[in-house]
C-alpha cells in the first residue's frame, strides 16, 4: 500500500483488508455504480486505462488517490488490463445494502486473468482461450490446459528428455496464460523466450501429488483417475491439479462445468514444430500474422464458432494413425455427394449458438436470458438434425448423431418458460413468460392492472377538481405523485398531501394514489424477484444435464468441421486421397491450396510429386528466382498435412503415405527478440530436423545456407542432402530448392536423389514463367532477369551482367581459386577493386621528393616493379 494513513474510514478499511490478500491484482472495489480503484491501483490504472485521477479526502489529512469505471462498461477495461497483463480482482457488495448493519460486506468474487475469461466480449469466437499449466515430477514433464469458457480440459505427460517437445505442445496451445512454480520455469530451456506469455507463479503445494490427486476426485466425485487415463500418469496428476487450484483460487465458484480430463499422447497426433507451423501458414500468414491468407481461411467453412474452434485444433494437430483419418476422412466423403443433406445440416446448424461457451456462463453464474434462450434455440433444431444424420451409415457421424442428446424435457421446458427479447439483465424481470407459473401470472395481473387504475384515478382527479393538466407519475425516489402547475394550485383539494416543489409547480399524493402505489410496487417487486427464482431453478434443470449438452456440443462442433472440410473440398475441386503405409506419395495435378485462390481462377498451373523411400527420396529443385519453387514444395507439404487432418485435397489425384512428421525449413529471417542472426536461426531449424526427424518424416529445405558465404554454405547443403537422404541416418522423403547449382551433382553420385526444375522459357531478353516442374537440373538462375522484372534501373542490371561475366570467367577454372581482378584494359575500366598500377600511379602522385631519401626512393621503386610483376603474373 503506497500512502501511510493515520486515519482511516472504516470502508477504506476494508478497503485495505481485502487488498491486502490480492497483491498482485488491481482491485476493482464496487461502490455503488462503480468499480474504484485506490492508492497505487488508482495510478496504475488512470494511466493504463487513460482515465481520469481524482482523489478522496476520507482518511485524515491524506488524500487518496482513487479512479473508477462505470460497472455496466467494465468489460472494456477488463480487455484493456488483460491484454497488458494485469490481473484484476472483481471485489462486490455482497449483502444487500437496504439489510446491511454498518458498513456493507464487500468481497472478491473472482480474479480475472488473461488465462481464465469468460466474457464474450473479451474472447475470439473462433479461438479458444487456454490456461496451461506445467509440472515436472519422476523425469517427466506434465502439461495440463483447460479453456474454462467451454470446459475444455487435456492434459499429457512428456519424458524430460524431451523438453524441446514440451515447448512446441506449448507453442501449439498458445495458452493465454501459464501457471508453473518458478523452479520449474526457471528449468524449461527457452519458456523464457516466449514473450507474449503471461507467466503466473504458482505455489509449490497447489502441485503436490498428493494434494493435486486429492483435489481431481474431489472435484470430479471419483475414486480414482483410472477413467481419464492418468491414474499412472503423476507429471500429468500434478499439473492437473495444479491448473485446477488455480481456477479454484481466482473463480470462486464450483466449476461444475469441468466435467472430465482427456488425457492424450502426443504421439496421437503429428508434432508440428514452430517453425514449420509458422512457415505453412496454417492458422495465420508468415509475415502480416493475419487469418486470412492462411491455411484455416481456405478450409473454415464452419457456420458456428464451436465448429471453428474445432476445425482449427484439427488443423493444428494433424492424426498419424490410418484408422483415425480414414475414419474421419470417410464422413467428409458421404458428405461431399451429398449436397442436399450438406445445405440442410448447414441451415439447422447456423441456428444453433456457442452452447460450450453458454455452459460455462452458466456453471459461473454469469449466464443472463438470452443465453438461455440460445440454447432453447439450439435444443430445439436438434431433433430435426438427428434425423437427418439417420440417413448415413458411415461411422463417425453415427456416433455424432447418437451423441447429440435432444434433451426434450429440458427444451420444453424453456419454450414454455421463456418471453422472447428478454433484457441484458436477470434481475430486472421480463424473462418468464407469466403463463409458466401461475403465481407469477397473479403478480403481473396486479401491476399492470394497477397502471389502469392509475390512468383511471387521473381522470377522476381531473373530472373532482376541475384541473385539466392534472398529471400522475412516477419517478424512482418519491414514487407515485399528482402533479400540479402554479396557475391551477388554488383548485388543490383539501386531502392532497404535499410531497415536493418544482419551480413550475408542486406534486402531491393523497391516500388513495398510496394504496395503489403499495399494491402496484409490492406485485412489481415481488414478480421480479419470483422471475429471478425460476430463472435459477431453471439454470439447476439446464445443470442436471450438463453432460449431455457439453456431449452434444462437442458432437455438433465435430459435426461442423466436417462439414467445413465437405464444403471445401466441392468448392474448390478437391479429391479424395488413398492413404496408404508404404511410404510413397504421388500426387498428379496438384495444387496449393492457398495459392490457387489468391490469383485468377484457372491461372494456378498444377503440378506432380512422386516420392517414396528408395530411388525418389530427395529431389534437388533447381530454377529461376520467383519461377514456383517454394510454391511447390510447400504445395506438397500442404497436400500431406491435409490428407493427415482427414480433408480431401487439391490434385486430380494422390496416394499419400503416412509420414510422422511434416519438417520445413524455408526462408530466412532474423530473431532479433532472442539476439540471433539471420544464419543462426537458420541453422538452428536445420540442426533440430537433423536430430528428429526419421526415415517415415516429410522434410522441406528450401535454399539452405544462404545466409553465408557462397562456398560454406553449399557445403552445409551438401552434407545436410548426404545425411537427410542416406538410409542409415535419415533416410527421409526431401524436397531441397537451392540456387547452388552444384548440388544437382548429388544425384549422380547418391542413390534416392533425383533431380528437377522449374521450367521457363526465353523469348529473347525476356524470361517466361511457365511454373512447371520437369525432371532434370537447370544451370541458369536468371537472377538478373528476374530483378529487371522486380524494376531494378537498366544501368544496375546491365552493370551486373558484366559483373557476372568476368565472375564466371573467374570461377569456372577451379571451385577454390578465389575471385581476382579483371586484368584486361576494359575490364580494367569496369573493375570494381583498384588497381596495383593505380596504386603504384596514386603513391607517386602524392610523393614528396624532397624530403625523400636516396635509399627510401630506391626501396620503393623495388617495391612497386613487385607489385606490377604481381599484377602480370596474374
Ligand atoms: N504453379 C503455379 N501456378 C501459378 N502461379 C504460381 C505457381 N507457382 C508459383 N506461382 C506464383 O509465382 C510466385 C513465386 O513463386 P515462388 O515464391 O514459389 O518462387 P520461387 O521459385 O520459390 O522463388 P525464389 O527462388 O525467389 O524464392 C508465387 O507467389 C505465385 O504467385
Amino acid at each position: 500500500m503506497a500512502a501511510k494513513v493515520t486515519k482511516t474510514t472504516p470502508m477504506v478499511q476494508q478497503y485495505m483488508d481485502i487488498k491486502q490478500e490480492y497483491q498482485d491484482c488491481l482491485l476493482f472495489f464496487r461502490l455503488g455504480d462503480f468499480y474504484e480503484m485506490f492508492y497505487e491501483d488508482a495510478v496504475v490504472a488512470s494511466r493504463e486505462l487513460e482515465i481520469v485521477l481524482t482523489s478522496r479526502g476520507d482518511s485524515g489529512t491524506e488524500r487518496i488517490p482513487m479512479c473508477g469505471v462505470p460497472y455496466h462498461s467494465v468489460s472494456g477495461y477488463l480487455a484493456k488490463l488483460l491484454s497488458k497483463g494485469y490481473k484484476v480482482a472483481i471485489c462486490e457488495q455482497v449483502e444487500d445494502p437496504k439489510t446491511a448493519k454498518g458498513i456493507v460486506k464487500r468481497a472478491v468474487v473472482r480474479v480475472v486473468t488473461p488465462g481464465t475469461i469468460i466474457e464474450e466480449q473479451l474472447l475470439r469466437e473462433k479461438v479458444n482461450n487456454y490456461l496451461a499449466a506445467i509440472s515436472y515430477i519422476d523425469q517427466a514433464w506434465g502439461l495440463a490446459y483447460v479453456d474454462l469458457s467451454t470446459g475444455e480440459f487435456k492434459v499429457t505427460q512428456i519424458p524430460s528428455s524431451q523438453s524441446q517437445l514440451l515447448m512446441t505442445e506449448l507453442i501449439r496451445i498458445k495458452p493465454a496464460e501459464l501457471y508453473i512454480t518458478e523452479t520449474n520455469s526457471a528449468a524449461i530451456p527457452g519458456l523464457s523466450q516466449l514473450s507474449e506469455l503471461v507467466v503466473t507463479h504458482g505455489a509449490p503445494g497447489d502441485f503436490r501429488y498428493e494434494t493435486a490427486y486429492a483435489r481431481l476426485t474431489e472435484h470430479f466425485q471419483i475414486h480414482s483417475l483410472r477413467a481419464f487415463g492418468c491414474e499412472e500418469l503423476p507429471a500429468a496428476v500434478s499439473a492437473t491439479g495444479g491448473v485446477l487450484a488455480y481456477l479454484y483460487e481466482t473463480q470462486k465458484n464450483s466449476l461444475i462445468h469441468l466435467r472430465k480430463i482427456v488425457t492424450y499422447e502426443t504421439g496421437q497426433f503429428m508434432t508440428l514444430d514452430p517453425a514449420t507451423r509458422r512457415n505453412l501458414e496454417l492458422t495465420r500468414t508468415f509475415r502480416a500474422g493475419d487469418t486470412s491468407g492462411s491455411l484455416f481461411a481456405i478450409l473454415d467453412y464452419t457456420v458456428t464458432s464451436m465448429g471453428g474452434r474445432t476445425l482449427r485444433t484439427w488443423l493444428e494437430q494433424p492424426l498419424v494413425q490410418l484408422a483415425a483419418i480414414t475414419r474421419r476422412q470417410a464422413a467428409v466423403a458421404v458428405l461431399t455427394v451429398n449436397l442436399e443433406a450438406r445445405e440442410s445440416i448447414r441451415e439447422l446448424l447456423k441456428n444453433t449458438y456457442d452452447i460450450q461457451r453458454i455452459l460455462s456462463k452458466l456453471a459461473s453464474n454469469s449466464a443472463n436470458a438470452r443465453d438461455l434462450l440460445g440454447l432453447k434455440n439450439t435444443l430445439q433444431e436438434l431433433p430435426k438434425l438427428k434425423e437427418l444424420l439417420k440417413q448415413f451409415s458411415v461411422e463417425y457421424i453415427k456416433e455424432i448423431e447418437q451423441n447429440i442428446f435432444s434433451c426434450t424435457e429440458l427444451s420444453t421446458l424453456l419454450i414454455d418458460a421463456l418471453l422472447e427479447d428478454p433484457p441484458l439483465t436477470i434481475k430486472e424481470g421480463g424473462i418468464i413468460n407469466p403463463s409458466f407459473h401461475p403465481e407469477l401470472a397473479h403478480l403481473k395481473d396486479a401491476s399492470s392492472q394497477g397502471r389502469r387504475w392509475v390512468a383511471e384515478l387521473e381522470q377522476q382527479e381531473r373530472e373532482r377538481t376541475g384541473i385539466k393538466s392534472l398529471k400522475i407519475g412516477f419517478n424512482q425516489v418519491f414514487g407515485y405523485y399528482i402533479e400540479v402547475t402554479n396557475s391551477n394550485l388554488n383548485m388543490v383539494p383539501a386531502d392532497y398531501i404535499r410531497k415536493q416543489t418544482l419551480t413550475n409547480g408542486e406534486r402531491f399524493i393523497n391516500q388513495t394514489l398510496k394504496e395503489y402505489e403499495d399494491l402496484i410496487l409490492n406485485a412489481h417487486e415481488k414478480s421480479v424477484a419470483l422471475e429471478y427464482q425460476i430463472f435459477l431453478e431453471i439454470r439447476e434443470k439446464i445443470l442436471q444435464h450438463i453432460d449431455e449438452l457439453q456431449q452434444t456440443a462437442t458432437s455438433l462442433a465435430e459435426l461442423d468441421s466436417i462439414l467445413s472440410l465437405a464444403e471445401v473440398a466441392v468448392r474448390n475441386h478437391y479429391i479424395k486421397p488413398e492413404l496408404n503405409e508404404n511410404g510413397k506419395i504421388v500426387i498428379i495435378d496438384g495444387r496449393h491450396p492457398v495459392v490457387e485462390r489468391m490469383i485468377p481462377p484457372g491461372n494456378f498451373v498444377p503440378n506432380d510429386v512422386l516420392l517414396d523411400s528408395n530411388d525418389n527420396r530427395t529431389h534437388i529443385i533447381t530454377g529461376p528466382n520467383m519461377a514456383g519453387k517454394s510454391t511447390y514444395m510447400r504445395q506438397v507439404a500442404l497436400i500431406v498435412l491435409l490428407a493427415h487432418i482427414g480433408s480431401f485435397v487439391p490434385a486430380k489425384s494422390a496416394q499419400i503415405g503416412l509420414v510422422d512428421r511434416i519438417f520445413t525449413r524455408v526462408g530466412a529471417s532474423d530473431d532479433l527478440a532472442t539476439g540471433q542472426s539471420t544464419f543462426m536461426v537458420e541453422m538452428n531449424e536445420v540442426a533440430y530436423i537433423l536430430n528428429h526427424a526419421t526415415a517415415k518424416s516429410l522434410i522441406i529445405l528450401d535454399e539452405i545456407g544462404r545466409g553465408t558465404s557462397t562456398f560454406d554454405g553449399m557445403s552445409i547443403a551438401w552434407a545436410v542432402v548426404e545425411f537427410v537422404n542416406h538410409p542409415n541416418r535419415i533416410g527421409a522423403k526431401t524436397l531441397v530448392a537451392t540456387h547452388y547449382h552444384e548440388l544437382t551433382e548429388l544425384a549422380s553420385i547418391l542413390d534416392g536423389v533425383k533431380n528437377y526444375h522449374v521450367a521457363v522459357q526465353r523469348d529473347g531478353e525476356e524470361i517466361v514463367f511457365i511454373r512447371k516442374i520437369m525432371p532434370g537440373k537447370t544451370d541458369q538462375s536468371y537472377g538478373i532477369e528476374v530483378a529487371r522484372l522486380a524494376g531494378l534501373p537498366t544501368e544496375i542490371t546491365n552493370r551486373a551482367r558484366e559483373i557476372l561475366k568476368m565472375l564466371e570467367k573467374h570461377q569456372t577454372a577451379d571451385l577454390e581459386t578465389p575471385v581476382k581482378p579483371p586484368v584486361s584494359e576494359t575490364e580494367r575500366q569496369l573493375s570494381l577493386f583498384p588497381m596495383d598500377s593505380e596504386v603504384v600511379l596514386e603513391e607517386l602522385r602524392k610523393m614528396d621528393l624532397v624530403s625523400i631519401t636516396p635509399l627510401q626512393a630506391l626501396n620503393l621503386l623495388y617495391e612497386w616493379q613487385q607489385k606490377l610483376r604481381g599484377q602480370q603474373a596474374s
